[in-house]
């Protein structure tokens, strides 16, 4: 399996005594699940900080010792998958609702490392753009994210009545914004909406490495 190849690949680049920021999603679940069979093997002692509840227990029952941004305020390498990687290496993250702590992890990461199976690369941006949103600000961000050019619609829950709750409490809106151009401009202009919290772009800026799982091994990406 490709994801599964990229996955693997990470896992072998943690180093014991490491502070790691922890994505989210099922290629994230296969890195932690490997990095677990290391951790036990060869006795590493490794730090974590979970973009989310899913890999927050999953770093538990992997051995990670699980820790915050308060004790410490740079992390070593961050391990995330996407949802959509352009060439230039930006991104589009978010299909799992994580996309807050995401950002925040990543950017106090002295190195962002991002896998994914080779479907995920496409010339140019055209997934819908997770937005997390405070409730409160709902209908004025429609309108404001319409202004830019995006079409939202409140994502709902698979599992109960309404709209899907994040890990914070919030909304979230997917945006479709057809082909984006210009990633990092839309990024911070979402962003400039008042109850937005944060965006699933995740421009090339925040982004040092791309494993890319194929059949036979995995491709690197660098910035
Ligand atoms: O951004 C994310 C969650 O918010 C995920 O990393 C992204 O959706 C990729 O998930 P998967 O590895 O399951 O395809």
């Amino acid at each position: 399996m490709e994801k599964a190849n990229s996955a693997k690949e990470a896992a072998r680049l943690i180093e014991d005594g490491m502070v790691i920021g922890i994505g989210s999603g099922s290629t994230v679940e296969i890195f932690l699940n490997e990095l677990g069979k290391r951790i036990k093997e060869e006795e590493l002692e490794i730090w974590g900080v979970p973009s989310s509840y899913q890999s927050h227990m999953l770093a538990v029952e992997n051995g990670i010792t699980v820790t915050d941004l308060i004790q410490f305020e740079e992390l070593d390498l961050c391990v995330d998958g996407a949802d959509q990687v352009d060439e230039n290496l930006n991104c589009i993250k978010g299909k799992g609702g994580a996309l807050l702590r995401e950002k925040i992890v990543a950017q106090a990461a002295e190195e962002v490392i991002i896998i994914v199976d080779s479907r995920k690369i496409v010339d140019v941006l055209d997934e819908r753009v997770p937005v997390e949103v405070f409730p409160f600000a709902y209908g004025n961000a429609v309108k404001e994210i319409k202004k830019l050019g995006g079409e939202a619609v409140l994502r709902e829950s698979d599992r109960k009545l309404g709209a899907c709750i994040t890990d914070n409490g919030n909304f979230i809106l997917d945006v479709d914004f057809g082909r984006i151009e210009d990633p990092e401009g839309l990024e911070c202009r979402i962003n400039c909406i008042a109850g937005v919290f944060e965006n699933g772009i995740f421009p090339r800026r925040l982004i040092d490495r791309v494993i890319v799982g194929t059949k036979d091994g995995v491709r690197v990406l660098r910035n």
